[in-house]
């Protein structure tokens, strides 16, 4: 009698990388992402729009105006033209200012196959229609998997191989759950992964995105009343409560809570709120000290995400009916010109509320208008 084999459930494929990735972006975090994945062993295409930084990667193995001092790897190649870097190649990573993501998106559609995956590694929710970076890239990629990179991720140090860790987020449709390791999630947290990057998956693309886009917003706070001359415990006080509507906005968005507690969430939120290495946190400080912003950056032109965030952050909260009072505050003294002083004042005597928000109390208190004036000219 012949033996027939007998049908039973597929097994899971094994997880694959991406053998070749392009990089859509040549600033300093598209090219220390490009490191990253030349490092895992993929070849990286980083593409950048001025030619002279990509004649500079290919001939000295350095991004001079960008990430100065860091030697790029092999495996790492400068690309001039979109067309080139997208032609064959497994995946994409879009790494621009949110402000630019929806054009580059809608460039990168142009020579990408349909159903390349694309991850978006912007941190920041769009100006006009309140949408989040993958929400956008979505609108002009139509048949591509979109996902996000984000994480507590300086772009120094993880070109410089410090270790360092991230998610890595796209939708799990039914295939994926069947079969992870296929999934543009898992298989691009493999082709991040080396020795010194390590990489998480999930599949709240809320949750990861609204931490990206709020902390950069708590940083500057933290900035302005380090640079005002207050120390740790205003600094852990900020934090914590901007933990706080980062996820108060991530579940009113429909993300989770414990994703605002991982990596993208209080991961990058600590990062950026605790070292002048951060854009933001450096903003805030240079103003909490009374530079005028014309002179802040000795008046060069720096990407500070949060500034150009505070009024989508909190136009969102106020569309979803989500209290954000410290984001409100950065955002009335950045783009309102609200004085400095007298805004961390009042947002220092608000009522007494209650921790957790759930039991929701709330006291007025007799704060006289003296006690926040002090407060106010100690500030300024
Ligand atoms: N730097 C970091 O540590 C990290 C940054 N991020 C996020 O990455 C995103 C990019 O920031 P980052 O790399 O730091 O910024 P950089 O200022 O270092 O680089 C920005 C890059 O984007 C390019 N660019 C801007 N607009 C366009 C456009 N319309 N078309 C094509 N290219 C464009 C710039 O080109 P050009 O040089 O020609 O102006 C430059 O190469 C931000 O959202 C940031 O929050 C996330 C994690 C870490
Ligand atoms: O997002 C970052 C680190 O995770 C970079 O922060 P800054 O943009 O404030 O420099």
């Amino acid at each position: 009698m012949k033996l027939q084999p007998i049908p039973g459930p597929s097994l899971p494929q094994p997880a694959r990388r991406y053998d070749t990735v392009a990089v859509i972006g040549a600033g300093s975090w598209g090219t220390a992402l490009a490191a990253t994945l030349a490092r895992s062993g993929a070849t990286a295409r980083l593409w950048g729009r001025d030619p002279a930084v990509i004649t500079d990667i290919n001939r000295q193995r350095e991004n001079t105006r960008h990430l100065p001092g860091v030697p790029l790897p092999e495996g790492l190649f400068g690309i001039k033209e979109m067309r080139d870097a997208l032609d064959g190649a497994d995946a994409a990573l879009i790494v621009v200012p949110s402000r630019s993501v929806r054009s580059v998106a809608r460039q990168v559609a142009l020579f990408a196959p349909k159903g390349m995956p694309v991850a978006v590694c912007a941190k920041g929710i769009e100006a006009e229609t309140g949408l989040l970076m993958t929400q956008v890239a979505e609108e002009e990629l139509p048949g591509h998997p979109v996902g996000v990179v984000s994480g507590p991720t300086f772009a120094r140090e993880t070109a410089l191989n410090h270790p360092t860790a991230a998610t890595v987020a796209f939708a799990f449709g039914p295939s994926d759950r069947i079969n992870p390791g296929t999934s543009p999630a898992v298989r691009l947290a493999l082709s991040l992964t080396t020795e010194s990057f390590r990489a998480y998956v999930s599949d709240d693309l809320v949750g990861v995105e609204v931490g990206g886009a709020v902390k950069n917003v708590i940083a500057i706070a933290c900035g302005m009343m380090t640079g005002a001359g207050f120390a740790e415990n205003t600094r852990a006080a900020l934090i914590t409560r901007g933990l706080d509507e980062m996820k108060q906005l991530a579940e009113a968005l429909g993300g989770r809570r414990e994703t605002v507690t991982g990596l993208s969430g209080i991961g990058d939120l600590t990062l950026t709120c605790s070292s002048p290495t951060s854009r933001n946190m450096s903003l805030g400080f240079q103003l909490g000290e009374g530079v005028p912003r014309a002179d802040c950056f000795d008046g060069k032109p720096v990407v500070v995400e949060g500034e150009m965030n505070a009024k989508s952050v909190t136009d969102l909260a106020h569309r979803v009916g989500v209290s954000m009072p410290i984001c409100e505050a950065v955002q009335t003294i950045l783009r309102d010109g609200a004085d400095l002083g007298a805004t961390f004042a009042a947002l220092w005597a608000r009522p007494i509320e209650s921790e957790p928000r759930s039991m929701d109390l709330v006291f007025d208190h007799p704060a006289s208008a003296q006690a926040i004036q002090n407060l106010a000219e100690r500030i300024s």
